[in-house]
């Protein structure tokens, strides 16, 4: 396992990765170079009882913590359509007591779509729009897909699921395993997914040819000022064995789930000059009580995220 980690880690660099994002997607200054397209979101959360057992995360504490969200649409594209069949993202930064924080950056799919940075830099370089149709070639797809297993399940899913009517209401996965650490000490292993309480909304086939290609931030803007929308955090207690470093492969469907607490957002606003806008949600900014595995995508997202982020922020 840790060898396949390094090898994986050796094939490819987060400078690699980010400088191909930019010659699939263009160079946006300013902005993220994935997930560029989205929208900042404020809100509160709630831990629970449960969930302080597997955890000493001040997360659980019970109290009342700040959060600071962003919505997004996977892919660099600032005007990617909100019907493209594509991940729709959530991210959360926690503001624990002490000037802590922990990060939770999540997508709408169960499963992530490579096994290895490898993969994923591979399914950008296939994607690239070709210059004369604007398109991805479909022959470049076609052999991704062929030389690329790891990547069937997540895209599969997304083919077969259309995209949400609206970012508040659609589940988002965690997809990584993390470890719960609790006041003993004691190792757990994790999965999550935050599920919305006004329940889960697909665009139907209608819909995906006659929606427009910006409704999804204006109709979050709106919903919020009419009340806030809410989202359960589920979270699945691992067993020895299941698969820790995997992000394409779910765990088995019967392991137990508990309620870890509820996220409340409350208002949204166009990211430009918003709090999320200059926020670094890296995955691997975490308080005490929750630790990574070593999936090597988790891992590689770090940096990727740091090169990215140093680029925007220089309005690069
Ligand atoms: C090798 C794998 C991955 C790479 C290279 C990658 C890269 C990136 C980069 C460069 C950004 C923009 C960062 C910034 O400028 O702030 C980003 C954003 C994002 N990524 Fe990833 N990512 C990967 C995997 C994942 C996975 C597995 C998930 C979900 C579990 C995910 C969810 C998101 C979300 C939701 C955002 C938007 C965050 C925000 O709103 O600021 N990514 N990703």
């Amino acid at each position: 396992m840790v060898a396949r980690h390094s090898l994986a880690q050796e094939q490819v660099t987060a400078d690699q990765m980010v400088t191909q994002m930019e010659d699939t997607y263009g160079v946006h200054p300013g902005q993220r170079r994935n997930h560029t397209k989205g929208l900042c979101a404020l809100g509160e959360w709630v831990g629970s009882k449960e969930a302080a057992t597997y955890s000493k995360s001040a997360l659980f504490s019970g109290k009342t913590i700040p959060v600071i969200a962003r919505f997004s649409n996977a892919g660099g594209f600032p005007d990617a359509p909100d019907t493209a069949k594509s991940a729709r993202g959530m991210a959360l930064e926690f503001k624990l007591p002490g000037n802590k924080l922990q990060h939770i950056t999540m997508i709408n799919t169960p499963m992530f779509g490579a096994a290895t940075p490898k993969t994923f830099f591979d399914l950008l370089v296939a994607t690239k729009p070709d210059a004369s149709t604007g398109k991805p070639d479909p022959k470049k797809v076609a052999a991704f897909k062929a030389t690329h297993p790891d990547n069937r399940a997540q895209a599969e899913f997304l083919e077969k699921n259309n995209p949400p009517v609206s970012y508040a209401n659609s589940d988002y996965f965690g997809i990584h395993t993390f470890k719960f650490i609790n006041a003993d000490n004691k190792t757990t292993l994790v999965r999550w997914k935050f599920v919305p309480q006004q329940g889960e909304k697909r665009l139907t086939d209608e819909q995906m040819k006659t929606m427009p290609a910006n409704f999804l931030a204006q109709e979050l803007i709106d919903r919020t000022k009419k009340g806030p929308v809410r989202w359960d955090m589920l979270v699945w207690i691992g067993q020895p064995g299941d698969p820790e470093d995997n992000p394409t492969v779910l765990w088995p469907a019967d392991r137990k789930q508990i309620k870890a607490g509820t996220l409340t957002i409350t208002s949204a606003m166009p990211q430009k000059g918003a709090a999320c806008e200059k926020i670094n949600y890296d995955p691997l900014v975490m308080a005490e009580g929750i630790e990574p595995t070593n999936d090597p995508i988790l891992t590689f997202r770090s940096p990727a995220y740091a090169v990215s982020f140093a680029k925007r922020i220089q309005g690069k």
